[in-house]
């Protein structure tokens, strides 16, 4: 998925919220969007899940399912819970929603009233709303608000998961609660402008040169090799071919050392 030069501007005569943005979005990223309050990040999420229209430039490739959680899930409907995912389940062509559900322990709430949901019980409607059709984008904003603690122990390793199954995460989160995945991606808006907070991923290469096994070193020497040192390419993209049955636990090793995946394509 990829975003050039985007830019926003809720009215005409408006300034822009978001300029000139551009940037790449891969199968397996994980990504944490910051910035002060009313730096532009719900703007860009809604952007970046098609709920709004970039008044300049382009976004191209986005999944073809986006799930999208709120900062604010709109309770003014006249539904219970259970109704309401229902409803969404059947608009999502048949998803379950009792998995997730039960994983973010919502059993106590599924009879009551979209109306009478605290905060935090409401936020995870929107989640679950979001998760239960496995989408290939997954946006968040600000998912851990309001959150119990065992709900934000839960989101990263959900976010994880949709990662490892070649989805993209993107999260706007004032909190940090996805800070410390391995190799989460950092995104700040600062005046309007969309900036890329790369980790050093070299002490993560380091790392696995030192430690042997994984498949990167064997890459790392034959770069070496054929580019005369590491100096002259700081990044490299490797095609790796494994049986199908193996993706999901290669994809979560290779993030798990702090190296992410461009692309995922099926072969015979
Ligand atoms: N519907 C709207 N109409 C006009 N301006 C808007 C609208 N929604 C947001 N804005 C403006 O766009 C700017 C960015 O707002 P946005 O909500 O995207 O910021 P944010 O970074 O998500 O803020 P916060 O951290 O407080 O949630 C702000 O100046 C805000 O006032």
């Amino acid at each position: 998925m990829r975003l050039s030069h985007v830019s926003f501007r809720y009215r005409r005569r408006d300034p822009l919220v978001i300029e000139d943005a551009d940037a790449e979005l891969a199968p397996g990223d994980v990504i944490e969007l910051t910035g002060v309050n009313g730096a532009g990040k719900s703007t860009l999420l809604r952007l970046l899940a098609g709920l709004a229209r970039p008044t300049a430039g382009t976004i191209t490739g986005r999944p073809s399912v986006v799930g999208f959680a709120p900062d604010r899930f709109p309770t003014a409907q006249p539904f219970t819970v259970t109704h309401y995912l229902r409803h969404m389940s059947r608009v999502r062509g048949g998803t379950r929603w009792e998995p997730w559900a039960e994983r973010l322990d919502m059993g106590h709430l599924l009879g009551l009233p979209l109306g009478e949901l605290s905060k935090g019980s409401a936020h995870k409607v929107g989640l679950v709303q979001a998760l239960m059709a496995e989408p290939g984008l997954l946006v968040l904003d600000e998912p851990f608000a309001g959150l119990d603690a065992d709900t934000r122990e839960a989101l990263p390793a959900i976010a994880t998961e949709v990662a490892a199954r070649g989805g993209i995460v993107i999260a706007g989160d004032h909190q940090g609660g996805l800070r410390s995945l391995p190799g989460v991606r950092h995104w700040t808006l600062i005046s309007g402008h969309l900036k890329e907070h790369t980790p050093d991923t070299h002490a993560a290469h380091d790392h696995a040169a030192t430690a042997g096994g994984p498949p990167a070193v064997a890459v790392r020497r034959s770069l070496e090799d054929v580019a005369g040192g590491p100096s002259e390419c700081r990044h490299a993209t490797v095609a790796v071919t494994l049986p199908a049955v193996d993706v999901q636990r290669f994809l979560t090793r290779m993030r798990g050392e702090g190296y992410r995946a461009r692309e995922i394509e099926e072969t015979s």
